[in-house]
């Protein structure tokens, strides 16, 4: 039972050391990540700057996550269709543009999230 127990630590352990890699992997080979990285990092510091309520903070953290996440699936549907079917093919643009459309989608609420909580700081 113990041993079942460790063993179950150890796989959950080395599933966290490969999502990390996954993280690491997509920062280093896409630019738009270090753009994501800019602007969570620009958004955090004026949510503490307007000292943001638990709730404006859950709602801030919610999109950009949202944003991460959809980017993150957009570049590993990118990377699989460019490695299954790396031919030029009509199905193919349909699948990518799709994905790249939830990533604007997320964007769109993110930035509309962020005007309805910081505008009314600001001004
Ligand atoms: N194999 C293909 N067949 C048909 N259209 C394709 C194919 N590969 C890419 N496209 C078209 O070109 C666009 C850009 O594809 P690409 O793989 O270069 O993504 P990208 O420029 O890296 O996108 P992102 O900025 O989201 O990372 C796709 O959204 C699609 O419309």
């Amino acid at each position: 039972m113990a041993n079942l127990f460790i063993q179950t630590c150890k796989n959950r352990l080395r599933a966290f050391k490969f999502a990390g890699q996954g993280i690491v992997s997509f920062m280093r080979s896409e630019p738009n990540a270090r753009l994501h990285l800019l602007s969570t990092i620009i958004v955090m510091m004026a949510g503490f700057y307007f000292k943001l309520s638990p709730v404006e903070w859950c709602l801030i953290v919610g999109t950009i996550g949202l944003v991460w996440v959809t980017e993150m699936l957009n570049t590993a549907i990118e990377k699989a269709m460019d490695h299954v079917a790396p031919t030029i093919h009509p199905h193919v643009k349909i699948i990518k543009d799709i994905a790249a459309g939830a990533v604007l989608v997320a964007s769109t609420g993110a930035v509309i999230t962020g005007l309805i909580i910081f505008l009314p700081k600001i001004f």
